[in-house]
């Protein structure tokens, strides 16, 4: 589906000690069509590139004189454009790591699949072509300003992350710094912390920011249907699958696409998603035809992946595959002085949704809030105001003690104003006085988010025995869970998989 460029253009320039792996990349190349020099030591090949530019270095890792990471940080140093790809030994993660982290394209790993490496050349080769003359190939991380081609939507989608404490400062320097770059990035953070936030604001600030934004929960997707929702199914692939249709993947040609919650996706589609990563390519379900794609890859999780890499439910190489750059994001409770901008910010949001006036928070407000736990971190407090401004009238708003239970594992501060007056929590529908639901789905929804929540508190929050209690499978409750966003604290009983 991607348009195969035209690569009688391309330069690539290819650095290698060995001749016969040198002459082998060098055929290749040579026989896609690409115009090819090659190298043996780390001089030979910075002769070459100070007569001349290329549009792409392939490198091996050892050389005789020097490091493929020197002559790379070189190459960004002098902020050439040239895009880099480079060859580490096998197992050898570390140098992977740090070579995309050095603004590395992509690597390949010895032995190195050939199929593998025309098709992370392509890649890198498509590009450059898409940029055009005067594109600075950066995919390292130097970032001094957004320059004209990145204002407004970059500013906003960070505009958009209230709170000025030092954790969120850093958060939003390291997203500018590394929104340029190609390379992975993983967003770690409890739920509820605005994992999604920071991802969409990485996509704003890349070059990629008028293409497609795709958010993919992968806790929330049924497992026999993850293979089609991921890499698209032709028509007759599955029952009721009456036409073609796209993935994920390719929904998110040229663009980013977030995979939320990566660390709930089964082992099986963990191996075929690395697939499609390193590869770059998709096969739709029931098709027989790979189909290209360039999608940059933003991952969140909440679990602690090298625990799971660990316990043997998280495949390492696709943990190094994402987890190439971080960006944490401290819980809540630990930058209570955001607060103030949060309640702002979020109130000033519900009220340009719901049509109503914008409210105060006082002093008061805020430092009861600081009092809180806020296990369900920002959309906690988003739940709270939420249902505040929906009980409260008056210029300010004003939360009164908890004096009961609001019914949301988000909601532990309930306000005073009984709760059948804003939404419906008990069997207030069948009392003659209540009104019927204006909103039917509103109201099942928070019946149904009721009866999880009672049956996650009773079984100390353990998804696995949760479901049993509701005669649920593991999988529908997760999906039910993650439809209502419903936070918890952290929620166990997830190991086992249907
Ligand atoms: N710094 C912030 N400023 C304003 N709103 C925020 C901020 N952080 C989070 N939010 C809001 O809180 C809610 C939860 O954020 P988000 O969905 O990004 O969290 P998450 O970490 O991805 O959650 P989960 O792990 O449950 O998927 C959203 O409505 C989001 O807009």
């Amino acid at each position: 589906m991607a348009h195969s460029p035209s690569v009688s253009d391309i330069q690539i320039l290819v650095l290698d000690d060995e001749p016969d792996l040198r002459t082998l990349y060098e055929l290749t190349l040579l026989r896609e069509g690409y115009q090819v020099e090659a190298a043996g030591t780390v001089q030979e090949a910075w002769d070459l590139l100070n007569a001349r530019r290329f549009d792409l270095v392939i490198t091996d890792m050892r050389l005789p004189d020097g490091s493929g990471i020197d002559l790379l940080k070189g190459v960004r140093a002098q902020q050439r454009r040239e895009r880099c790809i480079v060859i580490t030994a096998y197992g050898s993660a570390e140098n992977a790591v740090e070579s995309l982290k050095a603004g590395a394209f992509d690597y390949l790993t010895k032995p190195v699949d050939l199929k593998q490496f025309r098709a992370v050349v392509a890649a890198a080769a498509r590009g450059t072509q898409a940029a055009g003359a005067g594109f600075s190939a950066s995919t390292s991380a130097p970032l001094s300003d957004g320059g004209s081609g990145h204002g407004n939507k970059g500013e906003q989608a960070l505009a958009r992350m209230a709170g000025d404490s030092a954790a969120m400062r850093m958060v939003r320097e390291r997203i500018v710094k590394v929104a340029r770059s190609m390379a992975p990035v993983m967003v770690r953070g409890e739920s509820g912390t605005g994992k999604e936030l920071v991802a969409n604001a990485l996509h704003a600030n890349s070059h990629r920011k008028d293409g497609p934004w795709i958010a993919v929960n992968c806790g929330a997707i049924p497992e026999n249907l993850l293979e089609a929702e991921f890499f698209g199914a032709k028509k007759g692939a599955y029952t009721g699958a009456a036409q073609d249709r796209e993935g994920f993947f390719q929904a998110a040609h040229g663009g980013t696409l977030f995979l939320d919650e990566i660390g709930d996706l089964p082992l099986a589609m963990q191996a075929k998603l690395l697939r499609a990563i390193q590869e770059r390519c998709v096969r739709p379900l029931g098709g027989n035809q790979e189909e290209s794609v360039d999608v940059r890859i933003v991952s969140a999780t909440h679990k602690d992946l090298p625990a799971e890499v660990a316990a043997g439910r998280f495949r390492q190489d696709l943990y190094y595959r994402l987890n190439v750059i971080d960006i944490d994001i401290p819980p809540l409770r630990e930058r209570p002085e955001d607060l103030p901008a949060l309640c702002q910010a979020l109130l000033g949001r519900i009220a340009r949704d719901s049509g109503q006036p914008e409210r105060h928070v006082t002093a008061s407000t805020v430092a009861r809030l600081a009092g809180l736990s806020l296990q369900g971190n920002v959309r906690e407090l988003e739940n709270i105001l939420h249902r505040a401004l929906a009980l409260s009238d008056g210029e300010t708003l004003e939360l009164s003690d908890p004096t009961h239970e609001s019914g949301s594992a988000s909601m532990p501060l309930s306000g005073h104003v009984p709760l059948g007056a804003g939404t419906p929590s008990s069997d207030t529908v069948s009392t003659p006085r209540q009104p019927l639901p204006g909103d039917l789905q509103g109201y099942l929804d928070e019946k149904e988010r009721q009866i999880l929540v009672r049956a996650l508190r009773e079984t100390g929050f353990n998804r696995t025995l949760a479901a049993k209690l509701l005669g649920l499978t593991l999988r529908q409750i997760r999906y039910r869970i993650a439809r209502l966003k419903i936070d918890a604290p952290d929620m166990q009983g997830d190991e086992a998989d249907d």
